[in-house]
Formats: C-alpha cells, sequence, structure tokens
C-alpha cells in the first residue's frame, strides 16, 4: 500500500491550530542525519536567510501584497501601459514581492485580454503545501507551519520554533497554496506563463521541492486533479479557439528526461544519450530531439503519455513512486497573422507597435518536473541517482544564486554548465523566459529542515527578474512560414494543372487525330490524379495549422462540468486516462500513484485500435478520391468513346466506390465486434483465471479449503477441461457468425483466442503432471506409513515375548531367593545366582522401557504421516489404513 495513501483533505488540515500544538509537544527534537548528503541548498546562515529586520506583517492584516496573480493581472491589464522599471530596480534585494516586481512594463498591450507581452519581470514564486500524509498522521506529526490570511505569507509555528530552537521567520511569496486543488494551483502560478508563450514570449514553469513533497502531484496530477501540465494543453488549445483576431499556430512538442546527467529523449528512447547545443539564432538547445506537431488536446496527452511510460520512476525510502529524473515537457508554438498581406496590424487591445502582417512570433513553454532533493537512501542504485539528483539541484541554486547577486549585470562566470539542467535552462534563467516555480513542501514537523532550505530557495528565485519578450522570426526556421509557402505552391500548381486540363478538354472537343486524342486522355487522367495528391498534401498541411476556425469546443476539455458525462473534457481525455473517472471533482485525490493512469494497457490497445482503423480509412478515402479523380476527367471529355467509357467508370468507378464504402462501414462493424470479443475474451480470462486460482489453491494450499485432494483436483481439471471446450465452442459460434468481409479481423482475433485455448492447455498439463507428482507423493507416504505399521507390529511381538521372558526370571529369581531353599541360601549376603538374576531382571526392564518408548516415538511418526497425507486430502481414503495402524493388534 502507498505510503500516502489516504492523504488528508485540506479540511483536515490543522494549521496552528491547539490540537496540532498538542501533537507537535509529542515531536522529538529533530535529530541531525549524520549519514545525509549535505543539503544542497543555502544553510541557515547564507546571508540571503531571511532578514529578521525584514518587515513582519500581522496576521489577517490586509497586505499590499495580498492580491493573488490573477487579481494582479487583471489590474496590470485594466492599466494597460505600467512604467517600465529602471535596471537599478531590476535585481530586487529583500525577499519581499514588490507590486513593481509583479507589473510587466510594456509598451504594449494584451491580446485577447491575455497579460502583457514583455518587460522586466520578477520570477513568479508560488510555495504549495501538501496535506498531511497518513503516514505522517501515524506518527502524530502536525502541520508545523502558519499560512496566513492573505495566502502569500508562511511562517513557522512560534512554539514548535521555540521548542526546537529553530527561528520562526516570515515568508512572503506571490501565492501560498495549501491542499489539493490544482485548478488554483494553475491559476496562481502557470496561467499568466502558458498565455504569453501563446503571444511569442518564451516561459517556463518548475516544480522544486524535497522529494515527496507534491512535485509531480502538481505538475502533472491526477485523475481527479489534472496537474499543471494537462491544464496548461487545454489553456492552450481554448487560447487559440477563444481569440477574436484572426491568427493562426502551429504546435509541435517535445519531452525529456535528464537522468543521472545524460538527456533521454522520452519519445525516442533510443535516443538516450542527447547533446546540447547552442547557436546564436536558438540560443541552447538539445538535439536531435523528437518534435511531433499536434493539433488537439487529446493528442498531446497521447504523447505525454507515451514519454511517462519511458520515464524513470522508483520507490525509495520516502516515496514509493518517485521520480529519478528531471523531465522537460517542451512546446513550440508558432503564430502568424493570417492574411500574409504584409500589412501591419494594429494591436488587439490597446496601443503599442504594430505587428506586421505574415510575421512569425515562435516561443517556447517549458513545464518541468524536477526530481526531489533528498538525503541518502539505503538502496545503492537510488543513492546513485539521488547523488545526481542532488548535484544538478546544487548547481541550480549556485545559478540562481549568481543570478540574484546581480553579477549577471557585472558579467562574472555563472555555472550553467556545471550541470545539465542548468545548461537546458541556460536561456530561461538568463531572461529570455518569464518563470514561474512552484516551490513544494511538506507540512510535517520532521521535515521543517528541509521546507525552510526550499524556502530559502524560493526567497531567492523571487529576487531574480527577466526581461522576456516576444520573439518574431522571418527566416525559414518557422515551420508555419514552411508548410504556408509549400500551400501557396501547391495551390498555385494546382490552379496551372486546372488551367492545363481546360486546354486539353477543349482541344480535345475541337477534333484532330485519334492517336493523339489518345494521348491526351492519358495525360488527362495523369494530371488529375496529381491534382488529387497535391490537394490531399493541402488537406493534411492545412490540418497541422490551428486557428479559431480549425478548433471547436469539441476538441477541448471543458472545465466548466467536470462531473458531465456528455462534456467534451470527459470524451476527450477519458480515453488517456487522465481526466476524472468520478463525478466529484472535489474528492480527495488517489495518492497511489499507480491511478495517475488508470488501466494503461487497455488504453493502449484502445488507441493502437483507432491509429490502426483511421490508417485504413486514409488509405481508403484516397483511393476513393483517386476514383473520383478519373471519374471526373472523363466525365469533362465529350468523344462518345469516352462517354460510353465513363458509363462503365461510373458503374464500375461507381460500384468500388460503393464497395469502398461498403468496407469501410464492414470495417467498423469488425471493429465493434473486435471489441465486442475482447469483452468477451476478458470475460474469458477472468473465468479462467477464477479457476485457476481453485486450481492452484488446491495444489498449492493441499487441503485446498474443501479437503477434496486429489478427486477434487482431477474434478477441477475437468472442470476447467469442459470450459475451455464451452468456451472455444462459444467463441467459434461468435467467430462464424460474423459477417465475411470481417474475416481478417476474425482469422486475426481467432488465432489470438487459441494461443490463449494453447496456453490454457499448458496450465492443465502443468496442474496434470503437479497431479501426477501428488499422486506418486501419496503412494510413498503410504508405504511409508505400512512400512512403519508392520515395524509397530513387529516391535509390539517382541514387546509380549520380552515380558514373557521377564516374567519367567522373575519367577525364577524369586523361587531362588525363598527361605524354604536352604540348600541354595546363605543367610542374608544374596549369593551369585541372585545377583546375576537381578542383573538380568534390571536388564529386562531397561530394554522393555526401552521398547515402549521406541513404540511412543513410533507412534508419533505415524500421527505425522496420517497429518501428512491428511493434509492431502487422504484421511477419507486412507483412513481405515491409519486406523490400523494406531489401533492394538
Ligand atoms: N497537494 C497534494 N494533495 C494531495 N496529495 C498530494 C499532494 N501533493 C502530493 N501528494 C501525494 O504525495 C505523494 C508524493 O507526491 P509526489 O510524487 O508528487 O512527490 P514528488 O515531490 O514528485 O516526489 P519525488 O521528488 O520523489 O518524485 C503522492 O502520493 C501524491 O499523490
Amino acid at each position: 500500500m502507498s505510503m500516502f495513501s489516504g492523504l488528508r483533505m485540506p479540511s483536515s488540515f490543522r494549521f496552528g491550530s491547539a490540537a496540532a500544538l498538542a501533537q507537535g509537544e509529542e515531536l522529538p527534537p529533530p535529530v541531525p542525519d549524520k549519514q545525509s548528503v549535505p543539503s544542497i541548498l543555502p544553510t541557515p546562515s547564507s546571508r540571503l536567510s531571511p532578514q529578521p529586520s525584514s518587515p513582519i506583517m500581522p496576521v489577517g492584516s490586509p497586505s499590499p501584497f495580498s492580491a493573488t496573480p490573477s487579481r494582479l493581472a487583471r489590474q496590470a491589464s485594466a492599466a494597460s501601459i505600467t512604467p517600465t522599471r529602471t535596471a537599478s530596480e531590476r535585481n530586487i534585494t529583500g525577499f519581499f514581492p514588490s507590486p513593481g516586481a509583479r507589473t510587466r512594463s510594456n509598451s504594449s498591450a494584451t491580446i485577447n485580454g491575455a497579460s502583457p507581452v514583455s518587460g522586466n519581470d520578477a520570477c513568479h514564486v508560488t510555495v504549495r503545501m501538501r496535506p498531511l500524509t497518513e503516514s505522517e498522521e501515524s506518527q502524530n506529526n502536525a502541520c508545523v507551519w502558519e499560512v496566513s490570511d492573505e495566502h502569500n505569507r508562511i511562517t513557522l509555528n512560534q512554539d514548535f520554533a521555540d521548542k526546537n530552537r529553530k527561528t520562526a521567520s516570515d515568508y512572503f511569496f506571490d501565492a501560498v497554496q495549501v491542499g489539493s486543488d490544482n485548478k488554483d494551483l494553475y491559476e496562481d502560478s502557470a496561467r499568466d506563463v502558458v498565455r504569453a508563450a501563446m503571444e511569442g514570449i518564451n516561459g517556463t514553469v518548475f516544480a522544486y521541492g524535497q522529494t515527496a513533497s507534491g512535485k509531480t502531484y502538481s505538475m502533472m496530477g491526477v485523475n481527479e486533479e489534472p496537474g499543471v501540465i494537462p491544464q496548461a494543453v487545454e489553456d492552450i488549445f481554448t487560447f487559440i479557439r477563444d481569440q477574436s483576431g484572426d491568427r493562426e499556430f502551429l504546435l509541435r512538442v517535445s519531452y525529456l528526461e535528464i537522468y543521472n546527467e545524460t538527456i533521454r529523449d522520452l519519445l525516442s528512447p533510443e535516443q538516450n544519450d542527447l547533446r546540447i547545443h547552442e547557436d546564436r539564432k536558438r540560443g541552447v538547445f538539445v538535439a536531435p530531439l523528437k518534435e511531433e506537431i499536434v493539433t488537439s488536446p487529446k493528442q498531446v496527452m497521447r504523447v505525454i503519455r507515451k514519454g511517462e511510460e519511458n520515464r524513470h520512476f522508483g520507490a525509495t525510502d520516502y516515496n514509493e513512486h518517485s521520480s529519478r529524473s528531471h523531465t522537460i515537457f517542451q512546446m513550440v508554438i508558432e503564430s502568424r497573422e493570417r492574411t500574409a498581406s504584409g500589412a501591419a496590424s494594429p494591436r488587439i487591445g490597446g496601443p503599442g507597435p504594430p505587428r506586421p502582417r505574415g510575421t512569425v512570433m515562435i516561443s517556447q513553454l517549458n513545464l518541468i518536473d524536477l526530481a526531489g532533493s533528498e538525503k541518502a537512501t539505503t538502496d545503492v542504485a537510488r543513492r546513485t541517482e539521488g547523488a545526481f539528483i542532488n548535484k544538478s539541484l546544487l548547481t541550480l541554486g549556485t545559478v540562481i544564486s549568481k543570478l540574484t547577486d546581480g553579477k549577471i549585470a557585472t558579467g562574472s562566470h555563472i555555472p550553467y554548465r556545471d550541470s545539465k539542467l542548468t545548461r537546458i535552462l541556460q536561456s530561461s534563467l538568463s531572461g529570455n523566459a518569464r518563470i514561474s516555480v512552484i516551490c513544494t513542501i511538506s507540512p510535517a514537523g520532521p521535515n521543517v529542515e528541509e521546507t525552510q532550505n526550499t524556502l530559502k530557495f524560493a526567497s531567492r528565485v523571487k529576487k531574480v527578474t527577466v526581461h522576456a519578450s516576444a520573439n518574431k522570426i522571418v527566416d525559414e526556421k518557422a515551420l508555419l512560414q514552411k508548410y504556408k509557402q509549400e500551400i501557396d505552391e501547391l495551390r498555385s500548381q494546382l490552379s496551372t494543372t486546372n488551367e492545363l486540363l481546360e486546354q486539353e478538354r477543349r482541344q480535345q472537343q475541337s477534333g484532330g487525330l485519334e492517336s493523339e486524342r489518345k494521348k491526351y486522355e492519358d495525360l488527362l487522367v495523369e494530371a488529375q490524379i496529381a491534382r488529387t495528391r497535391s490537394k490531399e498534401r493541402i488537406d493534411h498541411l492545412t490540418r497541422l495549422i490551428l486557428s479559431s476556425k480549425t478548433i471547436t469546443s469539441k476538441h477541448i476539455l471543458d472545465w466548466s462540468a467536470p462531473g458531465d458525462p456528455s462534456s467534451a473534457r470527459n470524451s476527450v481525455m477519458l480515453e488517456d486516462g487522465l481526466l476524472p473517472t468520478s463525478p466529484n471533482m472535489n474528492r480527495a485525490p488517489s495518492s497511489s500513484a499507480s491511478r495517475q493512469f488508470a488501466d494503461k494497457g487497455f488504453l493502449d490497445r484502445h488507441i493502437r485500435e483507432i491509429d490502426a482503423r483511421d490508417e485504413k480509412i486514409r488509405a481508403a478515402e484516397n483511393e476513393i478520391n483517386n476514383l473520383r479523380a478519373v471519374l471526373a476527367v472523363l466525365k469533362s471529355s465529350s468523344d462518345t468513346d469516352v462517354v460510353q467509357t465513363i458509363d462503365q467508370y461510373e458503374k464500375t468507378g461507381g460500384q468500388s466506390i460503393k464497395s469502398m464504402r461498403t468496407t469501410l462501414s464492414e470495417l467498423d462493424k469488425a471493429q465493434r465486434q473486435k471489441n465486442e470479443l475482447e469483452v468477451v475474451c476478458a470475460g474469458m480470462e477472468d473465468q479462467i483465471k477464477g479457476l485457476e486460482e481453485k486450481l492452484r489453491a488446491v495444489g498449492v494450499n493441499g487441503s485446498g479449503g474443501g479437503g477434496g485432494g486429489v478427486e477434487d483436483l482431477i474434478d477441477e481439471n475437468r472442470a476447467l477441461k469442459s470450459t475451455i471446450k464451452g468456451l472455444r465452442f462459444e467463441l467459434d459460434h461468435r467467430l462464424g457468425s460474423a459477417s465475411p468481409d470481417t474475416a481478417v479481423a476474425n482469422a486475426k482475433m481467432l488465432s489470438q483466442l487459441e494461443s490463449q485455448a494453447a496456453e490454457q492447455q499448458a496450465v492443465i498439463a502443468q496442474q496434470q503432471s503437479q497431479n501426477t507428482q501428488l499422486q506418486s507423493e501419496v503412494e510413498s507416504l503410504t508405504s511409508e506409513l505400512r512400512h512403519s505399521h508392520r515395524t509397530i507390529a513387529t516391535l509390539r511381538d517382541s514387546i509380549r515375548m520380552l515380558e514373557v521372558s521377564s516374567d519367567m526370571f522373575v519367577q525364577a529369581a524369586s523361587r531362588a531367593h525363598s527361605p524354604t531353599n536352604t540348600q541354595t541360601s546363605s543367610g542374608s549376603a544374596p549369593s551369585d545366582v541372585e545377583l546375576a538374576l537381578e542383573r538380568e531382571r534390571k536388564l529386562r526392564a531397561e530394554e522393555g522401557r526401552a521398547n515402549v518408548e521406541k513404540i511412543a516415538s513410533l507412534e508419533a511418526e505415524l500421527a505425522m504421516t496420517k497429518a501428512e497425507l491428511g493434509a492431502f486430502g487422504l484421511v477419507g481414503a486412507f483412513g481405515a489404513l491409519g486406523n490400523g495402524a494406531s489401533s492394538p493388534p
């Protein structure tokens, strides 16, 4: 069972309550762990530790910094032009979020009410405290942190601090979140960054924190609470759908992990040591990295699922499903105004420099789940991983601290290259991206030291400022540009082809040589086929380019009705197993990591089936289009021969099209039948499993719950065989009743089922060999039993003989001892004969005792043998023998 199962809901939080303190008192003072790896984060003596002189706001007092980011965003957007901060203001020295730091200075305004697009910006920092875990509660731990009403201040409980000789400093951040609500988390920490990325500004959101503090829960989420990544995906498609302007987008995604300082492509796992490159135009990038163009949230989630399967997880002392690598999910967003007339278009939503039409904006959105900092664990492999994780986090801490020191301005060395993580993040950290950091912490007393380190890291990040502006790009790097060009070229080729076709047609009509006409006909057919291909390519490329016209609500998850089974959200995401299966979104999320992706096997199978079907449908559609093209050519001809040919074509072509359609519908039918058969198979598998269980219970546990033993086992075998026979018959029947057109699918199914049956047969054979073994064991036990019985009988005989001879000796001795026998007795001293007799008597008595003991031991052995037979359920079958052995002869 998961160590985190049964996590308490936020309502069970006891921030600073009397109960919490009472429990807090029972806590042992934290014992420094001598074996632990030195903490990677700043020590309390660090000069960036919370300054006692910092203004401390009383709990509950209105704070100038209490506005939530979304409120601030609204304020910022209401006052669309805000003053630009001076260079000296960029390096914030305090750890308070200054209101200015949240304000994005920019001469431009927003698109569709989204936040402004560039300017000096402090990194946005959210602290997220998870609920106490069941195991923390069972150890009488309580939450030792207090969060102020304004939700941006967090303080160590004073009593706990006093008792444990800690400093109860106040920490202020852009937001402090408690509990399990990932929707609030997204709104507070990621939405602005995602929206800015849609406007061409790079963005990076990462989760940082001690192991098991909730980074993966925050970034990926669980079924009931999708995390930042799935919500960002949904938000991006919603943004495209809802934009009022006429912009078009091209989205591509990649997914990589840094495991033990090697970079692995999670979408192409064979690429397991990728390199980091840098060039002037692209900055720092990883290559070769597989990128997939995506056109729907469902498709993105499918890509993520694929990546998750290849990701490194492992059980540690602290988290049974711990991320052993840093993962970076990256989305590249290209966009541009739809009309490429070259005229400038005014910015939507307010003043600002007009954006030339056709200019492609390109931005990167990085969503990062870091591995957690951790103390040394017992497992060697985990310890190696932990060392790599800690080293890279240490480098991240150093880089952040250098950036906050303002050394970037003086050109001092910042050790980005000391770890792959900081090297990949270099472009973002050096100021070319909006950054939002989610620092996850545990509420429990024993984790206070790690939590304080995380809060200090968060305070440092808060001081880093960035200057992110929209990236405009007009060269061939933009795929959007390339695709648009290709579409334009294909369109112009099409219109030329159309003209040619028209010319040919006219030429034919005006007569000419028969041989010439035939040549033209052939040319026409070829041209028409080429035209169809061009059209298909145009369609394909057009499908990849997204706009408010191509994205419908159907594509997007409907967050407004989470429990509504008819909602698009469910229909899109449930197939990927990421979104709620429960109608109650507010239920406590499951702590079991395995529930993060429910029923993966089924889903994968399902996705593969859909893909295969799509492929077949595409092929059929292509053929239909080709036939249509041929028909169109022929129809445009006026020649009587050709008209006749048209008739023929219409007949055959029409029939072909009809038969294609029939094939398509048959394919659908076959698919449905296949699904039904799969359900039947699953049922059969369950039945077979149940029978196997029973067999196993009989075979392994001996008496098998019914005491029937070998007989029962054989019966079970018979039942199993007849069930399989029945199931085979049912299958044959079902397969036989399928339409002939589904023969291919059915043949596949049949072979699958036959291999299942063969497996079953193997199980039976195994079971039978077990039976034979069991029988021979029983036989050997039985013969042992008989042998023991005979031995006992022999021993009893010898006891009887001994008793008789002993009596004889006793009688002889007493006769020899008798006073009437004066000739042999010499008074009080025993004669030699008497002594010999006495010795003999003692010896006999001794032997008798030994024999009785031997009998007792043999009887005990007999009892054990009987018990063994009983264990095999043979008490009934061999009872008579057992009784015979134990009863007196
Ligand atoms: N806010 C939360 N609400 C409810 N459960 C949570 C929350 N945060 C984390 N959990 C649960 O706590 C456990 C550990 O969380 P998670 O795996 O996300 O930690 P992590 O920081 O990613 O750990 P690691 O660094 O070892 O990968 C999981 O079972 C998760 O479901």
